[in-house]
């Protein structure tokens, strides 16, 4: 019951609200715009500016606009906030008294009865004179409220301007900072610079030190120098004295040394004179004998070597009585050559006596020394030998002499080329040991005389050799061709002769002298008769090329001896083949070489009778290739 009157006054209020709310509304709304407005602006103006006095100057203003605002929320419906409303939406100076009237009114018209009309009539009056009261307050406060706003507005307009002032300062401000960036910017950059030239100045102040240090040290140096120099000018003031002095002993004896080189030319054409002259005496053609070793050791039964002689050698035959009445006769077969090695003889004996003709060939005379015997008899072990230095043979030593002997003639101004073949003979047909291009590919050969009577060979291999050493891998490939050629038939090298040459060309430009020779170094085919049963076929082809050669060696020689006008040198390739080393333009020796077991004892005897026909050559003298 209690609640009615309240709920009738309620309705009252809502009525007169909204009718105030009709006066008002276009008021709150302009002033809601208003505050929108600025809201912002003043936004703007605590961010752009510190204004502290305009905020203090709105202060009261905008609390006259917060109590109107007050009275546009009274306006809702809640009981709570119509309370606070009525309360708070009475203006400053406006009765409190007769803003809580309605209030009374209300509690007086609920206790009416319904027939007090007069009082109801009173009621009435008394909420129309509210009303009006409180109509004149809201005007009144609408008026405040104007003129509140237009004093806001002209605020606002000012602090607009200002705002507008601000922001031209802060556009001012901001080209302002720009370039202080840019300063600031710069002055990184200077400041950076700086501690890099810094570093720099340190750097180069560490290095100037440094150089000071070595300049320092330099200068002491320096000072060290100048004094080492003054001792050394005083000393070489000394020595141009001494080098004068010297000077002109260097010239005496370089005068006694071209007289002495005068002397030791004429000394050494003297030599080669009567060098020749004991050749002469000894032979054009010399025969050695050599004797091989019995491979079973001991001593050869049938083989006499005198004691006192070392020119002889007796071959002796025991022949039976066939009657057995008579005693045993011996048979004694004598020889004498040149020299007669026996079976102890060293190779170093043996070339020592060959030295002397490899030494003509230096001094420009065709030298040919060759090695005949049987198969087996020691003449590859004789040219060749083995590889130790003692068991070498005659061409290793030989070349080894050449080379000696003309590295000791440079020294009197000669100077020497050396070109070195290495052929094989066999069945009449000439083969390049030096070859060493495809075996499918090697070319065939033909032995050419030139118009200076020279003998050549066609497509053969003519090394020019400078060392020894080189000369000896030459032989080695020599000795490769002649093993490969043997594989394939068995035991040809005893059936092939090989010949090594060396030609020598000799020039002293000083004197203007010249010499040409050739050294011929040979391992003729075993010289074995064969019999003619025992021949067939390649083997008789052979035997009879073997036996043609050297029966035609025989007949050069001899021919030679003879002085006869035709000289058979092309009747086989060997003698057309050493045309220029036999004859009278040239030193021969041979070897005889023979084994010493009792079955060679015929090939011995036939060897020995060969040779000692040869040796009975006196073949005209030699005379030296030089110009
Ligand atoms: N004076 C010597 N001292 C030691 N051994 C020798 C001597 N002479 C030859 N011989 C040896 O006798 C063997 C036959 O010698 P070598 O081959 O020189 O005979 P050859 O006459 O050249 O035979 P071929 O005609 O078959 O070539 C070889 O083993 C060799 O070493």
């Amino acid at each position: 019951m209690s609640r009615l009157p309240v709920m009738t006054s309620k309705r009252v209020l809502t009525n007169s609200n909204s009718e105030n709310a009709q006066v008002m509304a276009p008021a709150q709304k302009k002033m809601r715009r208003e505050q929108d407005m600025h809201k912002p602006q003043a936004a703007a103006t605590v961010i752009g500016h510190r204004q502290a006095p305009v905020a203090a100057s709105r202060a009261p203003h905008s609390e006259s606009i917060r109590t109107a605002g007050a009275a546009t929320v009274a306006v809702g419906p809640s009981r709570g906030v119509l309370k606070r409303s009525t309360a708070s939406a009475a203006p400053r100076g406006v009765n409190p008294k007769q803003a809580a009237v309605p209030k009374t009114v209300g509690v007086g018209a609920s206790r009416r009865k319904p027939w007090d009309l007069k009082g109801k009539v009173n009621d009435m009056e008394d909420k129309i004179r509210n009303f009006q009261t409180k109509a004149r307050s809201v005007n009144e406060e609408m008026e405040a409220l104007k003129g509140s706003l237009s004093h806001s507005q002209s605020r606002v307009s000012q602090m607009e301007k200002e705002v507008e002032q601000q922001r031209s300062q802060i556009s001012k401000y901001e080209i302002e900072l720009q370039a202080l960036s840019h300063v600031r910017q710069e002055l990184e950059k200077v400041s950076s610079d700086k501690s890099f030239l810094q570093k720099e100045l340190s750097n180069l102040e560490e290095k100037y030190k440094v150089m000071e240090t070595l300049r320092d040290s330099q200068e002491t140096e320096l000072q060290a120098l100048k004094m080492k120099l003054s001792v050394q000018e005083s000393t070489m003031t000394r020595l141009q004295s001494t080098l004068r002095d010297r000077e002109e002993e260097v010239h005496s004896l370089k005068e006694m040394v071209a007289e002495q080189k005068e002397e030791l030319h004429t000394g050494e054409m003297e030599r080669r004179r009567l060098h020749n002259t004991i050749q002469e005496l000894k032979g054009n053609i010399r025969v050695f004998c050599r004797v091989r070793p019995l491979v079973s050791g001991g001593l050869s039964k049938h083989i006499q070597l005198p004691a006192s002689d070392d020119k002889s050698i007796v071959l002796a035959k025991t022949e039976e009585s066939h009657t057995g009445k008579v005693a045993d006769t011996q048979k004694n077969y004598n020889f004498s050559f040149d020299r007669v090695f026996g079976p102890q003889a060293s190779q170093q004996e043996i070339f020592e006596e060959i030295s002397l003709l490899v030494q003509s060939a230096l001094d420009g005379y065709n030298v040919c020394v060759f090695a005949y015997g049987q198969t087996g008899s020691g003449k590859t072990y004789t040219m060749e030998g083995e590889e130790y230095d003692d068991t070498r043979g005659v061409i290793p030593r030989a070349v080894q002499q050449v080379f000696k002997a003309g590295q000791k003639l440079a020294a009197q101004g000669w100077e020497f080329t050396f070109t070195a073949s290495f052929v094989e003979i066999y069945n009449e047909t000439l083969r390049d040991l030096l070859y060493t291009g495809k075996a499918s590919k090697r070319p065939e050969h033909e032995i050419r005389k030139m118009a200076s009577n020279e003998v050549t060979v066609t497509n053969l291999t003519y090394e020019k050799v400078y060392t020894e050493d080189q000369v000896q891998g030459l032989i080695a490939v020599a000795k490769r061709n002649r093993s490969t050629a043997q594989t394939s038939q068995n035991d040809r090298s005893s059936r092939s002769h090989s010949v090594f040459q060396l030609h020598i060309e000799g020039v002293n430009a000083g004197r203007d002298v010249t010499c040409k020779s050739t050294l011929c170094l040979v391992d003729l085919a075993g010289s074995e008769r064969m019999m003619k049963s025992q021949s067939q076929g390649d083997r008789f082809k052979e035997m009879t090329a073997i036996n043609s050669s050297l029966s035609n060696l025989g007949i050069v020689i001899t021919s030679l001896a003879n002085k006869e006008s035709h000289i058979p040198y092309r009747n086989s390739k060997l003698t057309y083949l050493l045309q220029g080393c036999l004859g009278g333009n040239s030193k021969t020796l041979m070897f005889v070489n023979i084994s010493p077991e009792s079955d060679s004892f015929g090939e011995t005897l036939n060897s020995l009778r060969f040779a000692s026909k040869v040796n009975d050559c006196v073949i005209g003298t030699a005379s030296s290739n030089k110009k």
